[in-house]
């Protein structure tokens, strides 16, 4: 009797397996419109050109001209399954021959009655990575080619707790994931160009060129920020050393453009959002007080109010503050994996640069760890982490119902129903998932008999994902053209313009220039004072020391002068008396005489 009714909770469709843990409402519904055998089928056909060269896909979204829009290109996400290693994995999942469809089959679970869950299904794939598949390989096939082709793009980590998400992004001390390389690539890229002062910043979703003093303030900002960082020099140079021994990063050729990079990091706990980035209180004795921000989405653009960007000159920094965010992460243990992400966290890293034709464009990589979908009942989860997983799992069917409909969309063209506001996730990720920026998702899954229920669960989620196709127009970067141009422009003649256009590109250009010769003055005038210091001090020194020895030298000199003099003095008062003794003793020789008179008396 109790079989039969847990049987019948876990009954699943067969495109979105229900969670029983899940509120009802938010569970998402089956495409009404696919059978089990459209999907089937569907997915067989795909397969033909699944199982083509997946890097002609790449060459082919990389070629896509060089304007900043791709314009009637019907674009989709990209999909990756990465296997996790384990000692001995499940019979259950068979990747096949062409390498990019993965096929479950149960019929393992005696009890189950369950028979839809007990038969084979088959999920294609952008690319299967199996359990030997390393960092290396990842970060080439999902990330490489989107920032060589300088595009914003989302790339999401989704699958269960402890499938390797976590692992896949951020890597470990020596075997490093997709985002250390992403910083390394993005540095690399632009190693010529990378301006050293914070000059254009992205404010509301909008490029704005930054005063002087506003500039002064965000260095100092991102100075007492990177103090508080881990050092990581000797980590950051050992996972340099091993991304430059993967990959042949290549640099752009010089051009006339200034970048800036800036990293912003943010997680979303409960359903709030927070800024990972943030100074703590000025006075030490005050407790640090999260502030929850609100995602604005503003004539289609979306932005987090108030969060922290941070202006950073080098990969290192970068990885420093990504670092300083992970430490603010929340994290508990569960039955699953013992250092659980019990949130979903987004690393964004902003590209923007400044054209020397006075054009500013910008791209963005937001990297999304999503907290591990779970069952309640296997995470053994009571309290507080019983919420967290409900709205973790709330979140993550909500993210589902976006994609269910953004894969109706191309049925209905109609993107107003994608219900993106259920969620704080997919408010912020809004973007990618309209299709208006490149969505890759890699979904990671841990291929254990004991997990089969859940994977069936991600990977229903990840065929929904693979099955879009957006028709909105993809955004490769955005453009903004410097307003002050953009005043001009309406007013006067073309030539005019054209003129006024090249002036205020020059004026800018110089600008940026005093700018950046500024800094450098600054700096130079530091080290040559530090230089002056010095070679005053030992200057001083060295003539202080010879007055010392000459001052010696006199004094010796006196002295021995002095005792000259005392000898001589000496000597001639010695002479004195010992004439005086003489003369007394002559006197006395005369007295002693026999005709002397005075003997006489003195006898008398
Ligand atoms: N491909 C892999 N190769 C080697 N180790 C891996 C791999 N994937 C995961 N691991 C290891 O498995 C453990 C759990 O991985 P990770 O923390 O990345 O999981 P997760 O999916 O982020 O979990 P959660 O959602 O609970 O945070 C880690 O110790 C990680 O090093």
């Amino acid at each position: 009797m109790e079989r039969e009714e847990v049987s019948k909770r876990e009954m699943r469709s067969f495109l979105m397996p229900r969670d029983p843990s899940i509120d009802r409402r938010f569970r998402p519904r089956p495409n009404k419109q696919l059978r089990l055998f459209d999907e089937v089928l569907l997915e067989t056909s795909d397969s033909s050109s699944d199982c083509s060269d997946t890097e002609s896909e790449y060459t082919k979204t990389g070629d896509e001209g060089g304007s900043s829009i791709d314009s009637e290109m019907e674009t989709g996400p990209q999909v990756f399954l990465r296997l996790r290693p384990v000692e001995s994995p499940s019979k259950l999942y068979i990747i096949s021959e062409c390498g990019n469809v993965l096929i479950t089959s149960a019929a393992t679970n005696e009890n189950s009655s369950n028979n839809v869950n007990r038969m084979e299904k088959h999920y294609s794939f952008t690319n299967i990575f199996d359990s030997q598949v390393g960092q290396r390989d990842i970060y080439d096939k999902c990330v490489g080619p989107r920032i060589i082709d300088e595009e914003c793009v989302t790339i999401m980590a989704y699958g269960t707790s402890g499938s390797g998400k976590t692992y896949t992004l951020l890597g470990d001390s020596v075997r490093a994931g997709i985002i250390p390389r992403a910083l390394e690539h993005i540095f690399t890229l632009y190693n010529k160009q990378v301006y050293t002062a914070a000059k254009l910043k992205l404010v509301n979703a909008r490029m704005v060129i930054l005063e002087d003093d506003v500039t002064m303030k965000e260095m100092q900002i991102r100075r007492q920020l990177l103090a508080l960082c881990p050092d990581m020099q000797a980590q950051h140079q050992r996972l340099k050393q091993v991304i430059h021994g993967d990959h042949e990063f290549e640099e752009k050729p010089a051009e006339e453009v200034s970048v800036m990079i800036w990293v912003s990091f943010v997680e979303i706990y409960n359903e709030l959002v927070y800024d990972l980035l943030t100074l703590p209180p000025r006075q030490q004795n005050m407790e640090a007080r999260r502030k929850n921000l609100k995602i604005v989405c503003n004539k289609g653009q979306v932005f987090i109010k108030g969060l922290t960007s941070i202006f950073v000159r080098s990969s290192e920094e970068a990885l420093k503050l990504l670092r300083l965010g992970q430490q603010r992460l929340t994290y508990a243990s569960t039955a699953v994996n013992a250092n659980s992400s019990r949130s979903h966290c987004v690393f964004t890293v902003d590209v923007l640069k400044y054209h020397r034709n006075g054009m500013t464009t910008q791209n963005s990589y937001k990297f999304c760890d999503l907290a591990g979908s779970e069952r309640v009942d296997k995470t053994g989860t009571i309290g507080s982490r019983l919420k967290e997983a409900q709205s973790i799992n709330t979140s993550l069917m909500v993210l589902g119902r976006c994609l269910d409909a953004a894969s109706s969309t191309k049925k209905k063209a109609n993107a107003d129903v994608i219900p993106y506001r259920d969620s704080k996730l997919t408010m912020l990720l809004q973007a990618a998932l309209l299709g208006k920026e490149r969505l890759a998702m890699i979904v990671t899954v841990t291929p254990l008999d004991k997990y089969y229920e859940e994977n069936l669960n991600v990977l229903s989620f990840a065929s929904i994902a693979k099955n879009i196709l957006f028709k909105q127009q993809l955004v490769k970067q955005h453009n903004t053209r410097y307003s002050l141009f953009a005043e001009y422009s309406s007013t006067g003649d073309s030539r005019d313009r054209e003129y006024i256009e090249e002036l205020e590109a020059q004026n800018i250009s110089l600008r940026a220039e005093v700018e950046r010769l500024n800094y450098d003055i600054v700096l130079k005038l530091q080290l040559q004072e530090e230089k002056l210091r010095k070679e005053l001090t030992d200057t001083f020194e060295a003539s202080i020391q010879t007055n010392l020895k000459q001052c010696e030298e006199r004094q010796e000199r006196k002295i021995a002068m002095l005792n000259r003099e005392f000898e001589a003095k000496i000597a001639s008062i010695k002479r004195k008396y010992e004439e005086q003794i003489e003369d007394l003793q002559d006197e006395i020789e005369e007295l002693k005489s026999p005709n002397s008179d005075i003997e006489i008396i003195d006898d008398e």
